[in-house]
Parts: C-alpha cells; structure tokens; sequence
C-alpha cells in the first residue's frame, strides 16, 4: 500500500507534522510529493486541503487510515527542492509548516474552505427557520457570532448537518481564437451565396480568407477590437461550420511591450567592474556556493555587474535569480533586466495582481523563464538548476518578513545558494553592519566598486543646522539655502529630489483646548491624518474614521492638524516656489496600481522640477538630469529607540544623496537637521561608509549588540492584559533556568504598541553569542503554550528581528 504523509492546513502546534494518508486505487498513480490533495482530518466531518510532502510504502500511524479525497492538482506544485525548502523554513523560524508552504506559493493557489449547514437527521422547526427555504446557509468571517452559536447548537441536536467544500481560487486566463475550417477557394464560393447587404458577413468572409492565406489563428477579442469581424457573426458562422472558435491558455503578461522591444547590449565594464564580473563569473563555472559582498558607492554601476554576471549564468546553461526590495523594483529597473534578457525575465512584485503574480509564478514553474526579478518573496521561486543569486541593497529592511515565517531573504538565498551549488552576490553601497563584518571576518569575500562610473565625484553635502536656519529667513520647512538651491535648479532646467524621512512621526489631529489626540479604538496609538480622503486611519488595523469637528474629549472646536507629512511640504512648496511643478511620491499617490510608475515615467519626461517623496524615493533612481537632492528632515529617525537607529539615518542620507549628479553634470545634496554633530550625519556627509563602519562597530561593541551578539526576539500576545503579562514572565523563567549565564535577558516589556488589534502584547529580547540549547527551549515553549488553539495565546518567535521596538 502507498501512504501519502500529508501536511494539513490546520494551523497549530499539534498538527504540525505529516499525517498519513491512504491514496485510493483512483488516485494511486497520479499522487506525487508536491501536490495538494482534498482530506478529512480530525473528529467529525471537517475537510481541509493539504500538502503531499512525501509518499512511503507503510504508515506510522496504528489505526485505519482514512483516503485521499481527492487530488488538486495535475502536476506537483512543489518540487523536491521546494519542499526540503520549505521544511527548513519553518524549522528555523519556528513557523508551521504549512504555512511556509502557503507562503512559498502564489495566493492564487490557497484553498479556500466554504463550510455551509444542511437540514440534519433530526430537523427542528428552529432549523428550518435558520435555513428560510434555502438548501444551505454558508458560514463565513461575516456570520454573525449569535448565528454561529446557534448554529453549533443545533449541529449537536443534529437538527443541522456542516458541510465542506473547497474553492480553488486559481483561475487561468484564457482566450478564444478563430480558426478558419475552409479553403481560400471555398470561402470565395461561399461569398457568392451570400447577400449584397450582408455586409457583416462580407466583410467576415473576406477576414477568413486573409487569415487562411496567412495561415493565421487570430485572437477573437482582438479581431473584433480592430474592427475586422463583428463578434455576432463569428457566432453565426461557428454554427454553420466556416469556422471554429478555440479557447487557449494565456498567460497575464505585465510587462508584454519590453518582452518583445529591442534588447540592450552588456557595456564595455570599467576595469573596477571587470575585476568583479571576472570573480564572480569563475565561481558560477566552478559551482562555488561563495557569497561575495560588492560594496559598491551610489552609481558605481553596480547593476551592470549584476546583468553581466547573469548573462555569465545563462551562458553556462544555468539559471539567476534576482531580489530587490519592494520599493527599489520600479519600472527602471524592470527595464534593464528585461531590457537584456527580454522573455526570459519572470517579474515577481506586489504591484502586480493576483492573476499576473501566479501566471509568472507558472512560467517559472514550467522551465519559461530564465532569470527571476522580484522582492522579498521571489526567495521562494520555483526556479531550478540556479547558477547565480544576487541580492540588491542587501542592508535593506524589507528583506526581512514581520510575520510568521519571520524568514529573511539573505537567509533563504545562502540556503538555496548551498543546495544549487551557485554564488551569491550582496550588493550595495552601505552594506549591513552584519554584512560587512562578515566580510571582515573572510566568511564573504569582499569586492568593492570605490568610484562612480567615468570617474564622477560623489556629490557635495552640504548640511544645514535648522537651529540656525530659522533665524535665518528659513520657513515652513524649508531653509534658505535649501530654497536658494532649489531656486537655481529652476532656473538652469535640471531636476531635484526632496526627501521627507517620514520614519518616527506623522501627520496627527489634536485638540489645541485639552490636547486630545484621536486615539484608534483597537490599538494604542493615534490615528494618522490622511488629507485625500479626509479621514483618520490607523496604521495598524486599518480602522478608519472622519475626522472630527468637535473635540469628543472637551467639546471644543478648536481641532488642529499637525506633523509634516508630504502634503504639507508640498503646500508649502507651491507657495514658496510657485513656478515649480512638484510631483509627490508616497503610499498615497502610488497605492492604486501602476501609480508607482507613472510618476517616475512622468518625472522622467520632465514634467516635473521637484521629486518630493518619502523613503521610496531613496533606492535605485537613475535620472541624469537630477542635480539636486534636499532632505528635508534628516533626524526623525535618530530619536527612536532603537540600536539601529543610527545605521538606519546613514543608509537612508547615503542612499538619497545618491540620486544627485549620476551623469555628466555634477550633483549637490542639502542635508537639514537639528543634529549636525551627530556621527550618522556626518559620515553620510562624506558618503564614508567605511569611516561609519568602523565607528558603528565599536558602538555596538561597548552595548554587546548585533553583530557582536545574537538576539532573539519572543512576544506574547493575548485580549486579557493580565494573560499576557503572566505568560511572558514564567517564559522569561523558563528561558534564564535553561541559558548559560552569558547569555542577557531584556524585559519582558509591554510591546512598543501596548496593545494592537485588541490584544495585549508583552515582549522579552535574548542576547547571546552561543546558546545551544536556545533552539530546543524555544521549540518546548511553543509546544507548552500550545499556540493556535483556542487558549488564546499567541507566542511569537522572531530570531534577528530588526524592530526592537
Ligand atoms: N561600464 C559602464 N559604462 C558606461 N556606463 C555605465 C557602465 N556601468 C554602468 N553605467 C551607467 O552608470 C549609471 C549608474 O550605474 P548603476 O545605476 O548600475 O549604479 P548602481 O551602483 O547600481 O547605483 P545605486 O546603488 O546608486 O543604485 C547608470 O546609468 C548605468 O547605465
Ligand atoms: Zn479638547
Ligand atoms: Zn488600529
């Protein structure tokens, strides 16, 4: 007998392991690991997908197994390599198992469960009432909790019966085409027969007979758009056999107009980017797992590396990925990697849709595409046979996931890198302090790029003291010499980007009377002012509100709006310089899809002076004619509470500064702060990544911080305050009876956020530098808190978080 050892979709700690599995005489030929199947599982009637992780001649289970219902899918959606993947994954960040799965695959390929009621065996008036006529109710997130009470009162009375079923959400596009079924000749006879005043059917006549000449098999829809055939007559000649109407596959494909332009050629390197290709080229032949870390300055050309390195790859018969974080994968960038290699690029980012992200998805899965571009999640592609990874701004935050599986990218990729044999190239011009250390420590070997392309200096920073500028004619943000620079871009024609460091604080409503602050009625924290759609939102939960006229705390009218937010500056900006044409890049001018886009595009083509925009606009940019970059506030970030707080400003001013002088003529950048002697600053001043290295490194030395220690992160959750509370202290003694005495306990505290989505959250850090048995203590907790059941709690691990806060 085959036994399939299935991975159930059942999310606690208990189910987290293969169950097994009799696979039906039916079936018995087509299941394979890698495919998701339809199960019973547990008491009762409940059914559920799963995973198919592996199959084995006899099972480990005593009783009588219960059968596969049935199979979802034709061919496996998971390979061996994803699956092995997959397992590590949640052993190493302490997730379930399937939801690793679930996060590895296209969410067009989770199955949704639709539980509906029945009349039962014993049917009750009360029944039938609930039913009103109906076969079934379906039971969703949107029943309300009376009716669920109800309901499972009379499931127990047998008086209703719970039903399963499963919806596949994946759905492939298809089109319709025409095939012609007759003779050039036959046609002309045909068009004979027909009326003069036909002249729909003419004209369809005259199509079918282009299209038999060209041996065509034209696109419907197409077709009638361009105005060749009208779509009721098609149908017509369909039913008197002149034609066939066909339906085919398709694949959603984003970016069709680059697939098919013209392809760029690699450019002759620079002798600092040939020393770089020719090393990592040689470890792709060799099959070198080796991580190399290129630490290349703002414009040094990094991306060619990367795309000669690629063509390296192909070249050898291999496969490349390639991650840049969200932010970073702008339509730019999707150019040059698709404008060199065309078709073969598989894009994978959350700006495309569901349907264009499983279709990618697919074209990976089927061997189509060659190289893989996308964000965090593109890690888990099923691209096989990899000969190249490279990760882009690899100190960027973003590669790190803030739920369970708390995975980061780098971590995947070196993962992967192993099992392919291939080597990986972290790229960017301020590397991570763990990177870069790592390096030191010759566990990557360091490549550097210490100059522009054709030998352009970095650009001049000059830094603004705003303690001194205010007194000085500065207002509303701006200082003078800010405004002055800005000014003189105008007048010569070149372009300026206006960053707004948005981290720490934002736009707020505030009751000038009593000081009331609009609080979010599930978490703690205040609601964010949002001018587009005048309302107030919460960050967190996504609770919305109007905001108020009438101060609910004192009755007073005097309600105000305050905190810089991208709105505001540019207000400000059309008043200060009232001939300049700003274009503003933040969540709200990018959320619709493509907005991202069109702002650059437009930007690009000079339709605007100023680009003012928050962090995005940081990463990546290449425009020649940008000579100007202003941040606008510098320090909101340095304040928080966080050791990171300070590699964090300096990435951010680096990177930013960056965007100024990229081509022939010469870049200037206007830093204002209120901290001008801060160290942050002034290494980003002198763009001395370096310099900030060594001096960051011996800061966090003295405080036992990353990456001289480990640290690891553990929160409770829970709705009662005082569950949470006492949880996390008896983990906190838990974890010092089992640590050596090395190792440092911070906390526990309430959470940065007391509280979020109505439930109560208590924290505690670790930091250690060698903890053996850490894994097996933090493997013990979660099973003794049984997370996921209906206890209540929520446990969550988080090894090398980069929110301490
Ligand atoms: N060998 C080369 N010859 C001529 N131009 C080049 C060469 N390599 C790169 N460039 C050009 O130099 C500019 C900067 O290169 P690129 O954008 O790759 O730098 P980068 O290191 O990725 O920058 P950043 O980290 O700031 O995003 C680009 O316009 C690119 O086309
Ligand atoms: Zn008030
Ligand atoms: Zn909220």
């Amino acid at each position: 007998m085959t036994v399939a050892k299935v991975i159930v979709d059942v999310p606690t700690m208990q189910t987290d392991r293969p169950f097994d599995y009799a696979i039906p005489q039916a079936l018995e030929a087509r299941i394979q690991p890698g495919m998701r199947v339809w199960v019973q599982f547990g008491q009762g009637k409940r059914e559920v997908s799963g995973m198919v992780v592996a199959l084995a001649d006899h099972a480990d289970f005593e009783g009588e197994l219960k059968p596969i219902i049935a199979a979802l899918d034709y061919a496996p959606v998971m390979n061996e390599e994803t699956l092995a993947l997959s397992h590590w994954l949640a052993k190493t960040t302490y997730a379930f198992w399937i939801t690793c799965i679930q996060t590895m695959l296209p969410a067009m390929l989770k199955v949704d469960t639709i539980k509906s009621v029945t009349l039962g065996s014993q049917p009750t008036a009360e029944a039938e009432a609930l039913l009103a006529g109906q076969d079934q109710l379906v039971l969703d997130s949107h029943t309300p909790a009376e009716v669920s009470a109800q309901v499972m009162r009379l499931i127990d009375q047998d008086a209703l019966t719970l039903r399963y079923a499963r919806k596949d959400r994946a759905k492939v596009k298809t089109e319709q085409v025409v095939v012609p079924l007759k003779t050039a000749a036959e046609y002309a006879t045909l068009r004979e027969g027909v009326r003069a005043n036909a002249t729909k059917q003419l004209q369809l006549i005259t199509a079918l007979r282009t299209w038999v000449n060209a041996g065509s098999q034209p696109v419907l829809a197409e077709a009638v758009k361009r105005g060749e055939v009208d779509r009721t007559a098609v149908h017509a000649a369909a039913k008197k056999g002149w034609l066939r109407l066909d339906t085919r596959e398709v694949y959603r494909a984003p970016y069709d107009d680059l697939d098919h332009g013209e392809r760029t050629q690699p450019l002759t390197l620079t002798a600092d980017q040939s020393k770089v290709v020719s090393t990592v080229d040689a470890a792709v032949r060799q099959k070198t797992p080796k991580t190399f870390l290129l630490e290349g300055v703002t414009g040094s050309g990094k991306t060619e590396v990367y795309l000669q390195v690629i063509a390296e790859a192909l070249k050898e018969g291999r496969n490349a990925m390639m991650l840049v974080p969200e932010i970073a994968l702008t339509p730019q960038m999707v150019h040059r990697v698709k404008g060199r290699f065309g078709r073969e690029v598989a894009v994978m980012h959350s700006g495309l849709s569901e349907g264009e992200k499983f279709d990618e998805w697919r074209r990976i899965q089927r061997g189509e595409a060659q190289v893989v571009v996308g964000a965090r999640s593109a890690a888990f592609a099923p691209l096989t046979n990899i000969g190249v990874f490279i990760i882009d701004e690899e100190h960027e935050t973003s590669y790190k996931q803030d739920d369970a599986p708390r995975y980061h990218a780098r971590d995947v990729v070196l993962h992967r890198a192993q099992t392919f044999g291939a080597p990986v190239i972290l790229g960017s011009a301020t590397p991570s302090l763990e990177s870069r250390a790592r390096a030191e420590k010759g566990v990557y070997t360091l490549l550097r790029l210490p100059s522009r392309i054709n030998r352009q200096p970095l650009p001049q920073v000059h830094i603004v003291d705003m303690r001194e500028a205010y007194k000085q004619g500065g207002k509303d943000d701006f200082s003078k010499a800010l405004l002055d620079a800005l000014q003189l871009r105008l007048d010569r024609h070149e372009q300026s980007v206006l960053l707004l460091n948005k981290r720490g604080f934002s736009s707020f409503v505030m009751c000038r009377e009593c000081g009331y602050r609009v609080q979010c009625p599930n978490c703690d924290i205040s609601l964010t002012l949002h001018m587009d759609t005048h309302t107030l939102r919460c960050h967190y939960c996504g609770h919305e509100e109007a905001i108020p006229t009438v101060c609910p705390s004192c009755g007073s009218r005097k309600i105000r709006y305050y905190g810089t937010g991208t709105e505001k500056v540019e207000a400000s900006l059309h008043q200060l310089l009232p001939q300049a044409r700003v274009l503003r890049m933040d969540v709200d001018t990018t959320r619709r899809k493509g907005g991202h886009e069109k702002i650059l595009a437009a930007f690009g083509a000079h339709e605007a002076d100023i680009l003012l925009g928050t962090q995005m606009i940081a990463k990546g940019l290449d425009f020649p004619d940008v000579t100007l970059v202003g941040v606008i506030n510098a320090d909101t970030g340095l304040g928080m509470p966080d050791f990171r707080a300070s590699e964090r400003t300096f990435d951010l001013l680096t990177q930013v500064s960056g965007r100024a002088g990229r081509a022939e003529k010469p870049g200037e950048v206007f830093i204002q702060t209120f901290n001008p002697d801060h160290y942050a600053i002034q290494y980003a001043q002198a763009q001395n990544y370096e310099g900030f290295f060594r001096q960051e490194m011996a800061i966090r030395h003295r405080g036992d911080y990353p990456p001289y220690y480990f640290t690891t992160k553990v929160t409770v959750s829970h709705q009662q305050e005082e569950a949470a509370a006492k949880l996390i202290y008896q983990l906190a003694k838990q974890l010092t009876d089992s640590l050596s005495p090395s190792a440092v306990l911070l906390g526990p505290t309430p959470g940065p956020i007391a509280r979020l989505k109505n439930r109560y959250i208590y924290q505690l850090v670790i930091k250690y530098k060698r903890e053996p048995r850490l894994d097996q203590t933090l493997t013990k907790i979660l099973d003794d808190t049984q997370v996921g059941t209906r206890n209540g709690y929520f446990v969550g691990i988080d090894k090398e978080p980069l929110t301490f806060i």
